[in-house]
């Protein structure tokens, strides 16, 4: 295909129009052989719009009404009653982290799939796709440390720890499946979207009406809800595990954000049958300064991704004026960028909300490259919103409700894992606490 493209290049435009037409809408050309010159043209909109259509659906309308409705009503039918249960039995301990990972599965799986899998059910039950995720988790850290070459060999041997991968990924294409029929069931009876506004039931919904698209193909569905999941539900569960951790050991900003809860308008709030135990609505919490400042600080120095990892496609010069090859790993350690003095000033390692506010009391607009817990430019989380929502309304309810006490003597260190987990677990001690809203 080279000379034909060489012969027609004056009119380049044209004759990669018609190739493209002729073709599925994407063709390859390889040029001379040892030139390491290979070219992909696509003129194929599929290609392009996958990241836009995520973005398209997650900031809608209709998917905001459903992620507050889903989250205000996952916190005040199970984790309030849990916390409550957990704080007059016995001790009043839980390993909180189990707790929060727990909440934000069944959440990020609601809003992904439209079901509660209860993870967070009286007995924490064991569920099939929550453990196969964990396990898909722990193999995708193996691989990560190991040589490429080695890591393929192992899995295609099928032992040790790829047998794992491969039974994990069977459950998961299992759950995956099911879910995927019964949804597309559901619309197609529907005539469309009605009262589940699901991420799964808008991409089937949306593919329906989309001339251009064709047929939402299930592998592409899989995939794409797949890594919803994965890039969802630990981050938002680090995330307040961490938050939690670090409350306990500045109670000043625990009343601060007490007192900021109490200018909430009572009518914005529910309080719950059970025990009078109370709840915000996200869009109001979506207002509030000082919470949002407590989070950020959190995220900073603990980012629930604590290092992204860049592959170096070509020879370039970084703008510290180090080289990278091809081939290369860049490994930016948000984790460390988080805690740099030169970034952050003298008390880079203190947990001060205030830095986040301006003397105007709003909050200060920080550049993502900067705060890179969500990442920064072309690649930056999709689900940062979401993520908020849910930090709020989880945390919200449950400063306002309970005092958390971290265990005495219980030793609190990350785990080395992809997400930023705590090693052994977040032991706390949880009380009622009975200040009724203003
Ligand atoms: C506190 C919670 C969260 C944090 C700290 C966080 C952080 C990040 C980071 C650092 C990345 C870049 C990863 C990389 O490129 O290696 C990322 C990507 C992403 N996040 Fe989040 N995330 C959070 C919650 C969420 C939620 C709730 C969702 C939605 C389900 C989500 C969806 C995504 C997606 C789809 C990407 C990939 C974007 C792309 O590559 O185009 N995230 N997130």
């Amino acid at each position: 295909m080279l000379p034909a493209l060489l012969a027609n290049l004056p009119r380049l435009h044209d004759w990669v129009t018609s190739v493209l037409a002729a073709s599925t809408l994407s063709f390859r050309l390889a040029g001379p052989p040892r030139s390491g010159m290979q070219l992909f043209f696509t003129a194929d909109p599929a290609n392009i719009r996958h990241r836009a259509k995520a973005q398209l659906l997650i900031s809608g309308p209709r998917f905001r009404v459903f992620l507050s409705r889903c989250t205000r009503r996952k916190v005040e039918r199970d984790l309030l009653p849990l916390l409550a249960r957990v704080a007059g039995a016995g001790a009043g301990e839980c390993d909180l982290q189990d707790v929060f990972l727990r909440l934000t599965f069944d959440t990020t799986t609601t809003l992904v799939f439209g079901l509660d899998p209860g993870c967070l059910a009286v007995g924490f039950p064991e569920v099939p796709f929550a453990r196969a995720i964990d396990d898909a988790m722990d193999v995708l850290l193996v691989r990560s440390v190991l040589p490429l070459s080695w890591w393929k060999l192992v899995r295609r041997l099928g032992v040790g720890y790829e047998r794992k991968m491969t039974v994990a990924w069977r459950d998961i294409d299992r759950f995956i499946g099911d879910t995927i029929a019964k949804r597309r069931e559901a619309v197609k009876a529907r005539g469309g979207m009605e009262d589940s506004a699901d991420l799964l039931s808008s991409y089937i919904d949306d593919d329906k009406d989309d001339d251009d698209a064709g047929a939402v193909v299930d592998a592409f569905l899989r995939d794409t809800t797949m890594n919803l999941m994965l890039a969802g539900r630990d981050t938002t569960g680090s995330a307040l595990t961490w938050f939690f951790y670090l409350l306990t050991r500045n109670p000043g900003v625990v009343s601060k954000i007490l007192a900021e809860l109490d200018t909430i308008k009572t009518t914005a709030t529910t309080t719950t049958t059970l025990d009078c135990m109370v709840t915000y609505d996200p869009d109001e919490l979506g207002r509030l300064v000082y919470l949002h400042a407590a989070l950020c600080e959190s995220l900073r120095l603990y980012p629930p991704v604590p290092i992204e990892h860049k592959g170096v496609a070509a020879a370039e010069a970084l703008p510290s004026g180090h080289e990278v090859r091809p081939g290369d790993k860049i490994l930016v350690s948000l984790y460390a960028m988080g805690r740099m003095e030169a970034v952050w000033g003298k008390d880079c390692r203190e947990f001060r909300p205030e830095r986040w506010i301006g003397e105007d009391g709003k909050l200060q607009y920080v550049p993502s490259y900067r705060f890179a817990s969500f990442n920064a430019g072309p690649r930056t989380c999709l689900g940062k919103d979401m993520a908020f929502v849910q930090l709020k309304t989880g945390a919200a309810a449950v400063v306002r409700n309970f005092e958390v006490e971290a265990v005495p003597g219980h030793v609190v260190e990350p785990k080395i894992s992809i997400i930023l987990h705590m090693k052994n677990g977040f032991k706390a001690r949880i009380k009622r606490r009975h200040v009724m809203n203003s």
